[in-house]
């Protein structure tokens, strides 16, 4: 279904992502991994065409996303939707209305002008914040709510928008351990429940391993390990991340391997 076919992107001299080729078959959970500026980012704003690629092609179910134009392109965009380190929401806008601005690019300009929400958006955006763990905060503004919650928000405005494809941009990398368990279990559920295929980039090797099916490893733009995460070894890592002997893998871990693993765990917390 996923075809990425030698994509680059140069940002002057330098090629921030450099002919990276690989395909996906089915949905599956896929992280990306590796140092900071490795080019994880600027794939998946490739991916959602918020960044031009330089040259290549990425064919999702047999259309190269990236020659879309105007209207076409908006709807690719559409069904792939975002979520990103720092939540994005709108801080002083209530969660509910926070949730239904997923689906702001099929409504007229008269309706998002006076907040008109119609019956169905509204009993569509609280039952995905109640699949959530987080029906009870609809009301409240969104700058009111943790870190954890506020990105389970961007995770319903993402939902509201039915997309085929999640990107999620390090979405735990400012939570803390527990609220980033909550978030990845969330994330792997809409996977394994919906069938979507969610492509992470992660910053930590624990979770990679914990959450995905598939495992890309990226290094100066280019794409060193392509595997499942049992493959994801200390050695392979080191490669990675371009370390020597000395590498340790605490310093790239969140400690969520401490945490019970148990998919109804976060959902408990969450009505807490
Ligand atoms: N708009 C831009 N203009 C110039 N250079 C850029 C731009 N965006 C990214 N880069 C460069 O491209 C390289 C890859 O950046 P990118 O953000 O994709 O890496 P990353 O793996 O996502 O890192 P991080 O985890 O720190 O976000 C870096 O050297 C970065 O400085």
């Amino acid at each position: 279904m996923l075809n990425v076919s030698n994509v680059s992107r140069v940002f002057g001299k330098k090629a921030a992502v450099d002919r990276i080729s690989f395909t996906v078959d089915k949905p599956g959970f896929v992280g990306i991994i590796g140092r900071s500026g490795a080019g994880k980012s600027t794939f998946l704003r490739m991916m959602n065409r918020l960044t031009d690629a330089t040259s290549g092609q990425i064919f999702v179910d047999g259309t190269d996303i990236l020659a879309l134009k105007g209207a076409a392109k908006r709807a690719w965009q559409g069904q792939c939707a975002m979520i990103f380190q720092q939540f994005n929401l709108v801080p002083r806008m209530d969660v509910a209305s926070n949730v239904m601005h997923g689906v702001l690019n099929r409504r007229s300009t008269l309706a998002t002008m006076f907040n008109l929400w119609s019956e169905a958006d509204i009993t569509r955006a609280l039952s995905i914040l109640d699949r959530l763990g987080i029906a009870e905060q609809a009301p409240k503004r969104a700058e009111a709510l943790s870190g954890g919650q506020q990105q389970r928000v961007a995770i319903a405005r993402a939902l509201m928008q039915d997309p085929k494809i999640i990107l999620a941009d390090e979405p735990i990398a400012s939570l803390d351990p527990m609220n980033a368990q909550i978030v990845m279990d969330a994330l792997h559920r809409i996977h394994t429940e919906d069938g979507r295929m969610v492509i992470a980039n992660l910053h930590t090797l624990d979770t990679a391993r914990r959450y995905c099916d598939r495992v890309i490893g990226m290094r100066d733009g280019r794409i060193v390990f392509d595997g499942t995460p049992d493959l994801l070894t200390t050695s392979a890592a080191r490669d990675i991340y371009g370390a020597d002997a000395s590498f340790s893998e605490a310093a790239t871990s969140t400690s969520i391997d401490t945490l019970p693993r148990d998919q109804n765990y976060a959902t408990t917390l969450l009505g807490a």
